[in-house]
């Protein structure tokens, strides 16, 4: 692979709130062109981190660079970042190109300059022609594209998205993520992204890092946290899971790789306890001992299926955690 560059670097960052809450001894390298998530459930320190490189939240001890230059104590507007919240923060009272305009024109940005940035930045986030409106008369889903390409305006080095489209419904929500994937591969630019959904952070990251409780579980490409889950967290967190006990063992295996034999062999035997058809594949339940496997099936296996019926089952690709 050829050598990539370093964007941002945390080095042993720790970051304290006076009640003891935060994160300690983050380490982590983001290199140019990746989008990078953090994912995790509410209070683990996905929002502290991203905070702390965007210059909101002081560290309490380490150092952060980008480009090799630490930008530890410089604040926000100093910093070549620039941060979209989940609340769009446009200003109300003013025009989509005023919004659009207000950065630029404090950096003294000439005017046919600007105009002509804003309208390209509005065709990439497919939003051109909207000059003219207000934030009020506009979808979320458009006030928020409005807000990425108010952020991508200033050119910044690094993008910092904070749970940006949580308050847009499941289709938009969907939408916004394909864009901001061809925007980024577009521009080339440097992502990092706080989201708690895992489906979110799947389909938008080169890279995730699953957190739990202040602290990294794993970092890796979706695939690798997908089919190598490095903790059970993670193996729970993310997508469906069923643990089996064995012994002093617990096997985690995803509910497509159990097939099911009507002739009983396999690693494990159960009684099927549900069957429900869900469409092109259909998900059996079926009783180990104290586990319920959950097991996706192709629809003609399942016909010969019924409730009550003794089964066996191969388990496939699986991952083995110490009770
Ligand atoms: N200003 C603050 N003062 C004290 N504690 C805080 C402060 N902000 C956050 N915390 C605590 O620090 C921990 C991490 O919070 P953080 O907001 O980074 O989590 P998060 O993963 O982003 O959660 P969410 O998804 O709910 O935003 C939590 O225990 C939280 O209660």
């Amino acid at each position: 692979m050829s050598e990539r560059k370093i964007k941002l670097q945390i080095k042993d960052m720790t970051k304290k709130y006076d009640n003891g809450d935060g994160v300690e001894h983050i380490n982590l390298d983001i290199y140019e062109g990746e989008i990078v998530t953090f994912l995790g459930p509410s209070g683990c320190g996905k929002t502290t981190i991203l905070r702390t490189i965007g210059g909101f939240l002081d560290v309490t001890s380490g150092d952060i660079t980008i480009d090799g230059q630490s930008i530890i104590g410089l604040p926000p507007e100093k910093r070549p970042t620039a941060m979209v919240f989940q609340s769009y923060n446009l200003w109300p009272h003013m025009t989509i190109y005023e919004n659009l305009a207000f950065g630029l024109k404090l950096r003294k940005v000439p005017k046919a300059e600007i105009d002509a940035d804003i309208k390209k930045m509005l065709a990439l986030v497919s939003m051109s022609g909207c000059e003219k409106k207000y934030p009020n008369q506009m979808s979320g889903g458009q006030q928020q594209r409005i807000a990425i390409a108010r952020s991508l305006l200033l050119k910044p080095s690094l993008l910092l998205l904070d749970e940006p489209f949580s308050a847009l419904d499941a289709k938009i929500r969907q939408q916004m993520r394909e864009e901001l994937k061809k925007i980024q591969s577009d521009l080339g630019i440097t992502v990092v992204f706080v989201t708690h959904d895992q489906e979110e952070a799947m389909s938008l990251s080169h890279r995730i890092v699953v957190m739990n409780k202040g602290k990294f579980e794993q970092i890796g490409t979706p695939t690798e946290i997908y089919d190598k889950p490095a903790t059970r967290h993670v193996a729970s967190f993310i997508g469906e899971m069923n643990f089996i006990d064995k012994g002093d063992k617990t096997i985690a295996v995803r509910p497509e790789d159990v097939t099911v034999s009507i002739d009983g062999s396999g690693d494990f035997t159960g009684t099927v306890r549900t069957i429900m058809v869900l469409g092109h594949y259909v998900v059996v339940n079926v009783q180990h001992g104290e586990n319920v496997i959950k097991c996706f099936v192709d629809r003609d296996i399942s016909e010969k299926l019924s409730v009550g019926q003794s089964v066996g089952m191969h388990i496939g690709k699986h991952t083995v955690f110490d009770k």
